[in-house]
């Protein structure tokens, strides 16, 4: 097959635009429609829980095309689903299950917060791992009252007032972001003022969607001022997921194929899209256009720079694994939020890059990856999604590279390897 020939992935919807986009719904009275949401563990979980809360979501859509790989999934291009919304946050009693997915435990206690009555949220080990402490202490400025500063916890309801808080997010944007979605339904203004913020674009995602569904938002120096008012139902075409085509355009720039995705244009939602414009400094070539994004390998990986991935950080995997590949080293710096993710991740990279044989240097807030043969290892997986999608990708270039766990990807994406073979296989 020629250099030219343009391999089309088919990559399922954004995981924190339907998560989003589920829950705002939930918040607005009456029907709004959501096209081609991600249909995955993590929606699935988020969607439940909203249904469990008293939402109705129904699938209304031709439910896309599968696969064909056994996974049972489509990739939700043809799927629509139809959430009818309170307007008022959830009355109690009532329990949430959150499984794996950080946006469940974020977003859902804000917007339980809203409204009355005791609600019990848990999630899976992997998830009471993770850091909850400032959102649930937040809540309890604000009113709420909450059982313990992560999960398992029981949360009292009876509305909340607004006002003025402060909210540490260096350790998440999602804490963030889940405050911001409940605001409207608050009985007065709510400013926060943020004195330390990771992964930015997601709040940048979460204002924009809020608009999107009627809310009122101002940004001013380090504070953002939500006003009252509640949400109007809309209609939202879902972009696909950014960090999942980072995967698919990571495989074009090592094979020297050219990958395009429709869909992700200028002007989407998604930070992550910038994920192209690393590999642009590794050598491969990039065309963006409103509607869509290609990527070209042009030979061997360029190595020899450092790069600050914390606006992007779910895609910084996805480079550390392909470094091997290069002419020189990479560092990539400012990621020290990724070890508070489905796992600890730079240890994660760093040990299986290892395994392979492969020279590392890791600090609290950075990695550095060199050049080099892989040999055959198994890559513990750690049930990450995002190991496992960056690992199959230098497994296109190294012979002998087994995962641990391959299905721990149905977290956002169920079809990957299905994908990834039909493209490359
Ligand atoms: O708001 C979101 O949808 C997300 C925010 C990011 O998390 P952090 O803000 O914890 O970095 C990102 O890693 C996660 O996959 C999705
Ligand atoms: C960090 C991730 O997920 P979440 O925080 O939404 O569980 C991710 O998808 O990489």
């Amino acid at each position: 097959m020629s250099a030219a020939t343009v391999l089309e992935a088919h990559i399922p919807g954004s995981k924190s635009i339907t998560n989003r986009a589920l829950l705002l719904a939930a918040a607005a009275p009456g029907r709004s429609r959501l096209r081609a949401p991600l249909v995955s563990d993590d929606t699935l979980a988020f969607r439940a829980a909203l249904t469990d809360l008293g939402t109705g979501v129904r699938d209304v859509g031709d439910n896309g095309y599968g696969y064909g790989d056994g996974s049972g999934y489509g990739d939700g291009s043809g799927e629509v689903w139809e959430v009818t919304g309170r307007g008022t946050g959830p009355v109690g009693p009532g329990r949430v299950w959150c499984a794996d997915a950080g946006t469940a435990a974020r977003f859902l206690p804000p917007f339980a917060a809203t409204g009355r009555g005791e609600i019990a949220f848990d999630g899976s080990d992997q998830l009471r791992a993770r850091p909850l402490r400032p959102l649930l202490e937040a809540l309890t400025g604000l009113g709420a009252k909450v059982s313990g500063t992560g999960l398992p916890f029981t949360l009292t309801a009876n509305g909340l007032a607004g006002g003025r808080i402060e909210l540490d997010s260096g350790l998440s944007s999602q804490y963030l972001s889940g405050l911001l979605m409940a605001a409207p339904l608050m009985g007065g203004p709510l400013t926060v003022d943020v004195p330390r913020l990771v992964s930015r674009p997601y709040v940048d995602m979460t204002l924009a969607l809020m608009r999107h569904f009627g809310a009122r938002v101002e940004e001013r120096g380090g504070a953002i001022t939500v006003h009252p008012g509640g949400y109007a139902p809309a209609d939202l075409q879902i972009e696909p997921d950014a960090s999942t085509a980072s995967y698919f355009f990571a495989a074009a720039a090592v094979t020297g194929r050219t990958v395009r995705v429709q869909g992700l244009g200028t002007g989407g939602l998604q930070g992550d899209t910038a994920f192209v414009d690393v590999l642009r400094l590794a050598g491969a070539e990039v065309t963006r256009t409103d509607d869509w994004t290609e990527v070209t390998g042009t030979g061997p990986l360029r190595g020899g720079f450092t790069v600050d991935m914390g606006d992007i950080s779910d895609t910084f995997m996805t480079m550390a694994a392909i470094v091997p590949l290069a002419d020189a080293p990479v560092t990539i710096t400012g990621i020290a939020h990724a070890r508070l993710k489905e796992s600890d991740r730079i240890a994660a990279v760093a040990g299986n890059l290892r395994a392979l044989g492969i020279r590392v240097e890791e600090g609290p807030d950075r990695i550095t990856v060199h050049p080099g043969v892989p040999a055959p290892a198994t890559i513990d997986c750690h049930r990450d999604h995002r190991i496992a999608m960056s690992f199959s990708v230098l497994a296109l270039r190294a012979a002998g590279i087994t995962l641990d766990d391959p299905s721990c990807v149905a977290k956002t994406f169920p079809g990957f390897h299905g994908e990834l073979s039909r493209l490359f296989g």
